[in-house]
């Protein structure tokens, strides 16, 4: 229990979650280098700890190799449904799942957004369920903080035909997010899916909110609600009146145990 827990934190990593939890600190200069570095050791950490098979989740690089192997070039339908059963069948990854992903492409299917915004990308497979639904124009920009992961996606972005859809954008979400704009030529967000470090997602937030990145009417999803849970993201959404909520109680990604997706619409 406790295992599964810790690897789930911060979106997957385990051991390396108290590290993790220093990336998190407002960031000024003596810091800056040092937490990409924390990060990438808190990556290495639980690399070691999947080859000792001390979590149940995988490399990413296994989901590479299976779609490349198994999937249709080109058909992002495909590339979905393979990480899916890999995901029943071999090991489980940290990915959103078919089963919260049903929940996340009714969200996206109501707000119809132009400009989409992910936190935490992964392999890239929420990204991909999404970009499915785009409008003909539309486009997701996607952050992922690990170099390694952010290289697998683009590999299995680009397999399913997705990359002029498909932005990656390698690093901390607290790094990227001030410049994103400028470098997207996007001012506002219509919709955003949070799904990457659980403690960061209230911080990351409020940081879209300040930044002016978010608009009246946009739908903010956020995932892992219930596991491993962010009490203090719930609490601000749910008692803040600039927020309407709703949350559609679901399971773990590959798994029996209670989990949900919580959607909150900005009406400043
Ligand atoms: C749960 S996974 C994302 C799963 C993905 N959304 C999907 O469903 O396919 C969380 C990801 O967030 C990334 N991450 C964690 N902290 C981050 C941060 N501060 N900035 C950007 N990415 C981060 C992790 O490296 C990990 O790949």
């Amino acid at each position: 229990e406790t295992r599964a827990f810790f690897s789930h934190c911060c979106g997957g990593f385990c051991a390396g979650k108290p590290l993790l939890s220093y990336t998190a600190v407002p960031r000024c200069l003596s810091l800056h280098k040092w937490r990409l570095y924390l990060f990438r050791l808190a990556v290495v950490v639980d690399h070691i700890r999947i080859m000792a098979k001390g979590t149940d989740l995988t490399f990413p690089y296994h989901i590479v190799d299976h779609v490349v192997k198994t999937a249709k070039r080109g058909d992002v339908s495909s590339v979905i449904d393979v990480i899916d059963q890999y995901c029943y069948s071999v090991e489980k990854a940290m990915n959103v799942g078919d089963v919260k992903g049903a929940i996340l492409d009714k969200c996206f299917l109501e707000a119809s957004p132009q400009n989409v915004l992910e936190l935490g990308c992964y392999c890239g497979y929420s990204s991909l369920r999404m970009s499915r639904l785009l409008k003909e124009d539309a486009k997701i920009f996607t952050i992922e903080a690990n170099p390694d992961y952010a290289k697998f996606a683009q590999q299995i972005i680009t397999f399913a035909g997705m990359e002029k859809r498909i932005q990656i954008l390698q690093g901390l979400s607290d790094e990227v997010l001030p410049t994103i704009a400028e470098k997207c030529g996007v001012q506002t967000f219509d919709f955003v899916f949070i799904d990457h470090a659980k403690e960061l997602y209230k911080r990351d937030l409020i940081m879209l909110e300040n930044l002016g990145l978010i608009r009246h009417g946009t739908t903010i999803v956020a995932d892992n609600v219930i596991y491993p849970g962010c009490p203090d993201y719930l609490k601000y959404v749910r008692n803040n009146p600039k927020y309407k909520s709703a949350n559609y109680l679901s399971k773990l990604e590959y798994t029996d145990r209670e989990d949900a997706i919580e959607k909150s619409i900005y009406l400043p």
